[in-house]
This record gives C-alpha cells, structure tokens and sequence, in this order.
C-alpha cells in the first residue's frame, strides 16, 4: 500500500476490489449502490421516525386492517383538506419557475369533489413555517411523497365501495413524473448550506401534520 501513498488522488481500501488509481468519489453513487441525490436520502432517512408516527393514524391503519370505512375516509380527507389549505395558501405566494409545475402541485380542491362541506372545515392554526425557500422545500418534499400512496388507496377505497377518492386518484398518470420531476428540482436546489434547514422543515411538516391530524 505504501507506494500508492503519495499518487495524487489515490485512497488505499483494504480489502476493497476496486482499483485504487482514480480518486474515490468517482465510485461513491456505485458504492452507495443509489444514484439518489444525497438530499432525498437525508430526507428518507431522519424524517423516518416521524413519517412512521404519522403513518399510525386511523386511516392509514384502518386500510393496512382491510376495515376501511366512508366516515373514516371522510374524516382523514377533512384534516388533509386543513392542512392542505394553508399550505397551499403559502405556495401560491411564492414564486416558482414553470419547471415546478405549481399548479398541478395544488391537490386540496380535490378534496372538495369528496367532500361538498369542505369550505367549512376547520384549518389547521398550527403550521409549520414556510417563510424561506428551504423551508418550502421540506414541506414540498412531505406532501408531494404523499401522493405516492394514492393508487394504492383508490384501489383500496374502490374495492371497500367507498366512492370519496377524487382526492386519491389526484393527478393519477401524473403522479409518477410529477414526484421524479420534484426530486430533480429538490435535487438541484440543495446544497450543503441549505439541506439541513431542508431536513429540519421536512420533519416540522410531518410533526405538524401529525398532531393536527390527531387533534380531535
Ligand atoms: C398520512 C399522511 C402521509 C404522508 C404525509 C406521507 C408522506 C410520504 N409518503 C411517501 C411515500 C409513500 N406513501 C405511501 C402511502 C401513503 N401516503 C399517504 O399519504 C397515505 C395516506 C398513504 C397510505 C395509506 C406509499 C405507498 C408511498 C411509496 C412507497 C414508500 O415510500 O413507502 C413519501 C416519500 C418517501 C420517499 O420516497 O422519500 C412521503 C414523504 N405518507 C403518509 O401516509
């Protein structure tokens, strides 16, 4: 080993099969065996804990039970509609580039096709804070990714016979583009100056979203 030691950009790995004359880095995304940006990673990775407490509630665990109800439907659309409103409320005040999509990022009139008393549902007063640009992209990053379960559930629904799953079926074919085109904009708006306040809204927003959906 020791005389690589002094070829620039060499790293010795003992054991390791790879070939030690090119710097290390250019093997990382193979190591790491993803080329997931690092920042959707962190992301998976430290919300874990509180994407799990949240995913407890009544309604994620009544359809892991096959004892799914429409008032059960009815009640997690309700909190998800408090929630969505003023959330949604902040991204329109912010001005993204077409890439984004906001548009098609705004999911709580949906919400109103399943429920025709939506206007006087309660909002959430509780909300995490989406002042700066990090901050909306932690937020982004938990309610886009919810939107990921929601074939799953409208099957689901449909087969329980429960007919309030507008919200679910939601942009349906475009809900796989519209989550990969995301993570590449997430990706390219990370930097290891901001991905922590990134990290840190992400979990506020699960938190957040929990305690509203639990408050009775
Ligand atoms: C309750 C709110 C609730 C929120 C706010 C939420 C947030 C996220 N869900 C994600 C992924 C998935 N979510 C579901 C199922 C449900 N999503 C839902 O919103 C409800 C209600 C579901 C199931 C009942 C599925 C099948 C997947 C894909 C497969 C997977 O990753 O496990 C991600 C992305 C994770 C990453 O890739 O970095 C995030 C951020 N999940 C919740 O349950």
């Amino acid at each position: 080993m020791g005389q690589l030691a002094g070829r620039p950009g060499s790293t010795f790995r003992p054991g390791s099969m790879l070939p030690t004359f090119l710097p290390i880095t250019v093997y990382r995304p193979m190591l790491v065996g993803l080329d997931k940006p690092l920042i959707l990673q962190r992301l998976r990775t430290e919300t874990q804990p509180y994407h799990r407490a949240l995913e407890q509630n009544e309604f994620n665990r009544a359809l892991a039970a096959g004892n799914i109800t429409e008032a059960i439907a009815a009640r997690f659309l309700a909190k998800l509609y408090g929630f969505l409103r003023p959330y949604e409320a902040r991204l329109r005040q912010h001005a993204f580039s077409p890439a984004w999509q906001p548009e098609r990022r705004q999911r709580a009139h949906l919400i109103e096709q399943d429920l025709p008393a939506a206007a006087h549902l309660p909002e959430c007063a509780d909300m995490p804070e989406l002042r700066t640009w990090p901050q909306l992209l932690g937020a982004l990053y938990v309610l886009e990714g919810s939107t990921l379960g929601g074939q799953v559930i409208t099957r689901q629904l449909a087969k329980a016979g429960i007919p309030t799953r507008t919200y679910f079926t939601g942009s349906a074919e475009h809900t796989g583009p519209l989550w990969k085109s995301f993570c590449q904009l997430l990706a390219a708006e990370a930097t290891p100056d901001n991905e922590a306040e990134i990290v840190q809204s992400a979990i506020q927003t699960f938190q957040k979203l929990h305690a509203w959906i639990e408050l009775r």
